[in-house]
């Protein structure tokens, strides 16, 4: 689903490596944490697949579209493709939470029935049922994590990307984000969520990949924060 093909990116050319020579292989229905300390390169990986960055070399792949080759004219089905959540919410403050997820659709042409039908089933897959009124500010943190993953799942792409979607939470909301992440991952959306979270990692044990200046220093399936194995 996601291939990466010794990529390297770096900023610019008086910059080190924020990656060097990434090779990657998330294949679909997959659920990926990424981690590593501050500045190891998660987020510019997942820019890499959304492309709001492109390679400085090597070649990155996502639902069968080589991105090197994608005129910019299609980026925008590429984008669709693909569900972001941030750590910072990025809610729209004005509009109501059905609002907020509803405008996605919007965007796409969607009619007033699909819209009808489609956000309050969305909120419901993120427990927020009945709570479509609210404004952001009336919701907790963790409650605006789940209108930003519902905006991000309502047009059901086959790929979520999550960028540290816990940093403003505290322990056990963040559990309950990520258990909602894991429900989504098991209806068949394949996920990759950059993180600095040990306990949610060594929580849910997935595949764990590992960055450091930028390199792949470990790759392992159901692994915890750190290499050593878990009791
Ligand atoms: N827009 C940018 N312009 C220049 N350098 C950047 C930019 N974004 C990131 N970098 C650099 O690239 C390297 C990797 O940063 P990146 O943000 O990908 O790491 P990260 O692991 O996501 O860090 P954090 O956990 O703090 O978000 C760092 O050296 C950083 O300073």
């Amino acid at each position: 689903m996601i291939t990466m093909e010794r990529v390297s990116l770096r900023y610019a050319k008086a910059d080190p490596w924020a990656l060097d020579e990434v090779d990657l292989d998330v294949r679909r229905g997959e659920f990926c944490f990424v981690v590593g300390e501050s500045g190891s390169g998660k987020s510019s990986l997942l820019r890499l697949v959304i492309l709001e960055q492109r390679p400085s070399r090597g070649r990155v792949l996502v639902a069968g579209h080589d991105l090197g080759e994608l005129a910019p004219r299609r980026v925008h089905l590429l984008r669709r493709q693909i569900g972001t959540v941030f750590q910072d919410f990025r809610l729209l403050s004005g509009k109501t939470v059905h609002q907020n997820v509803a405008y996605v659709l919007q965007v796409l042409g969607a009619s007033r029935h699909e819209i009808r039908q489609r956000v309050p089933e969305t909120l419901d897959l993120v427990g927020l049922q009945g709570k479509g009124r609210r404004l952001p500010h009336e919701l907790s943190g963790g409650e605006q994590q789940r209108v930003a993953i519902a905006r991000a799942m309502v047009n059901k792409p086959p790929i979520l990307l999550a960028d540290e979607p816990t940093g403003n939470l505290d322990p056990d909301t963040s559990e309950e984000i990520v258990a909602i992440l894991d429900r989504i991952n098991r209806a068949g959306t394949t996920v990759v969520m950059a993180t600095h979270d040990t306990t949610i990692v060594d929580h849910f044990r997935k595949r764990v990949v590992q960055l450091q200046d930028g390199q792949v220093v470990r790759d392992q399936a159901e692994g915890g924060y750190r290499r050593a194995a878990l009791p």
